[in-house]
């Protein structure tokens, strides 16, 4: 059996009272996008930082290709690529100049920094500097950092937060293409849609514990979403009789998405009995993005249990992390009105910091 990159099992850590990740088996391929997804506050980063020694885990067990972390981690940490911290580099120089920096620190060959700028999409702007980049190129240059000592396992944590979408094709583009080339790529996100098309395989978890994870035609197909589209001339009537049914209802235009009732006829025949009458009825086929909102239904970390970002990034810098070991951010997308990321509301509201 090949040896996976990341394994890890019943991994729990605790903030005082707060469960952050609760007996988390994950089982990460080697070769290829994973996709690390799961509501906001749902323990992914603290995973992160687990497995990159950066946080203690309170029990549990973690390998990375084999090697125990953190025991191990020296052994293996020449092999993992991470962005999780704010980047480091200097903004009057340019790009390859950081790079260049960064090379000799390391060790690596002047030659890889023109390899891995052509990787990352940056050779055309390589003589530019830093403090003009944008915030997609900024964020494909600490891509391009963590690729410069040729790492087999690469770690991003929400790595499109704060990105517009044409920053977001290229980050996504670079790590299909890392996964292509054999890599592994693990990649946080809590908008399943930026990582859903180009993942492999996925893990899905919500409040610290594994949701489903697998190839993600699996994970699709294992479940059932039993939804129908319906409608009517009188939505708001037709909604009333079904949620008296017991059904699930959500209003989508003017259309009806009723879920929990596996024969379509039924909803004809409840809604005829008080004479209205269905003009469409369109079986909604599951893809990872309704079984993502289905499965992390309330998973969300409440919302009156949840500090708010300015305080819980307060309290990481606090927090027990040494230095992280690659240069990288975590910008938070704001909303119009400045006060959170503006797609961070799940389908129950509750996603928002
Ligand atoms: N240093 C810390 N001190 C106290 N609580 C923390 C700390 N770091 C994380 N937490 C809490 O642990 C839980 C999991 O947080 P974590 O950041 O791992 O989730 P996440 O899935 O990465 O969320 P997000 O997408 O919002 O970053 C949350 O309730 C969070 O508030």
């Amino acid at each position: 059996m090949s040896v996976l990159a990341i394994e890890t099992h019943a991994l729990r850590k605790t903030y005082g009272r707060r469960v952050a990740v609760n007996d988390l088996d994950l089982a990460v391929p080697a070769g290829g996008v994973h996709g690390f997804l799961g509501p906001n506050g749902s323990g992914k980063t603290t995973s992160i930082r687990m497995l990159l020694g950066l946080v203690r885990a309170d029990s549990g067990t973690m390998r990375i290709f084999g090697h125990d972390v953190p025991r191990e981690l020296p052994s293996v940490v020449a092999r993992v690529g991470a962005i999780v911290e704010s980047p480091k580099f200097f903004p009057t120089f340019t790009a390859r100049k950081n790079l260049n920096l960064l090379a000799d620190a390391i060790g690596a060959p002047r030659t890889r920094v023109e390899e891995v700028l052509a990787e990352t999409g940056l050779a055309d702007r390589a003589k530019d500097r830093y403090a003009g980049y944008s915030l997609g190129m900024k964020q494909r240059l600490a891509v391009a950092a963590t690729l410069l000592k040729s790492p087999d396992l690469l770690i991003f944590d929400e790595p499109t937060n704060g990105l517009d979408p044409s920053g977001i094709r290229e980050i996504r583009d670079t790590m299909r293409s890392l996964g292509e080339q054999g890599r592994t790529v693990l990649v946080s996100s809590h908008i399943l849609a930026e990582v859903g098309q180009i993942a492999d395989t996925v893990s899905i978890i919500g409040r610290g514990r594994l949701l489903a994870s697998g190839p993600v035609a699996e994970v699709i197909g294992n479940r059932t979403v039993d939804a129908v589209r319906v409608g009517v001339a009188d939505a708001a009537g037709a909604q009333a009789v079904l949620l008296a049914a017991g059904l699930r209802v959500t209003p989508e235009g003017d259309m009806l998405l009723v879920r929990d009732e596996p024969d379509p006829a039924r909803i004809t025949y409840l809604l005829a009995q008080r004479e209205i009458y269905v003009r469409e009825l369109l079986p909604v086929r599951a893809d990872l993005e309704s079984v993502f909102l289905e499965l992390t239904r309330g998973e969300g970390l409440p919302v009156e249990h949840r500090a708010s970002g300015r305080d819980r990034r307060r309290g990481r810098r606090r927090s027990d992390a040494p230095p992280a070991p690659q240069a990288g951010g975590r910008p938070v997308a704001r909303s119009a009105d400045g006060t959170g990321s503006a797609d961070e509301t799940g389908a129950d509201g509750r996603w928002d910091r």
